[in-house]
């Protein structure tokens, strides 16, 4: 983490509609993937201002393994998207893979990123078949983009399905798949990337709506692909510590758009960090890598 340095001017806090770019400006470290120094205001429907990320300073480098937690509103989601390259700060300036979000076209940048969020579930076409689905991911794009299609990718595609468990959906529509099902298949499409794979995965939520066994598998093949790509950081948006994967090896707290910890596991995933973040006295384990949480037991006197 670190301080912000040149406060961009503003370009005004819209979705990738507005804009979409990327300048050539130098990278600034080469181990940083994603460097977000920003702010993000809307405004509500009584023209009142919301700031819905407070000058959150964060910083994810190559091989890092970040969860992002915090209560509902906190930001998490918008942190995501600042950090896809899907919504544009409202002052301050974002980074990803070398590339500074505010010059020009940011959809070939889109390509690299994987990406599990609730906005591309419901833009994808119901009628895809599972296979279908994960290829989407070749090109970041939600339509099929046939004529850019190889081999190779299909053969990817293959593979990944294979990693999540979901071969047999390969020909089941995407509409007819159960909500395990489908995170499965979302899961495999972030992970598409074009033929050599995404360069840095955002998943938000990945396991909602999971029941335990799709959930432990869905986290099963995180941290298989993080054993199998540990240069490819990941960041996911999670409410329950049961659902962090046992690679993960960094931690930002957020609480009312401003981060409240962020560092190693080890450091903000204990005790007083996430009672802070929460506002409620929690208790926080770990056992054989996976981590645990429950309101501490109040002691009789
Ligand atoms: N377009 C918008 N206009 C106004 N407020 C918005 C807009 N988008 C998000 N918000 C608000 O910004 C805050 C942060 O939203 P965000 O979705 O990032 O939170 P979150 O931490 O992901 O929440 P959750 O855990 O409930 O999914 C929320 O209070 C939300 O209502």
């Amino acid at each position: 983490m670190r301080g912000r340095d040149h406060p961009e001017p503003d370009s005004s806090p819209t979705a990738a509609a507005v804009g979409d770019a990327v300048s050539a400006a130098p990278s600034p470290a080469p181990e940083a993937i994603a460097v977000v120094a920003a702010t993000v205001r809307r405004h509500g429907r009584d023209g009142a201002p919301l700031l819905l990320l407070d000058d959150v300073d964060w910083r994810v480098a190559g091989g890092e393994q970040w969860v992002v937690l915090g209560p509902n509103g906190a930001g998490k989601s918008t942190l995501l998207q600042l950090a896809g390259g899907v919504l544009h700060p409202s002052e301050g300036r974002v980074r990803i893979l070398g590339a500074r979000v505010g010059g020009t076209d940011l959809r070939t940048l889109r390509e690299r990123i994987g990406r599990v969020d609730a906005a591309t579930t419901r833009a994808l076409r119901p009628a895809l078949d599972g296979l279908q689905v994960v290829l989407t991911g070749a090109f970041g794009s939600i339509a099929l983009q046939r004529r850019r299609l190889a081999e190779v990718h299909e053969r990817r595609a293959r593979g990944l399905l294979a990693l999540v468990g979901a071969e047999a959906l390969a020909i089941r529509r995407f509409e007819d798949c159960s909500q395990g099902e489908r995170q499965r298949l979302l899961l495999a499409r972030a992970l598409m990337g074009g033929e050599r794979g995404p360069e840095l995965l955002l998943l938000d939520e990945p396991a909602t709506g999971l029941d335990l066994p799709s959930r432990e598998r869905l986290v099963a093949a995180v941290a298989a692909t993080a054993r199998e790509r540990p240069e490819l950081p990941t960041v996911t948006v999670t409410h329950h510590v049961e659902e962090i994967p046992p690679t993960t090896t960094h931690a930002l707290l957020l609480a009312a758009g401003r981060v409240v910890a962020a560092g190693t596991v080890d450091e903000v995933l204990r005790d007083e960090p996430l009672s802070r973040c929460f506002g409620l006295g929690l208790e926080v384990t770990r056992s054989g890598g996976r981590w645990a949480a429950r309101v501490r037991p109040v002691t009789a006197v």
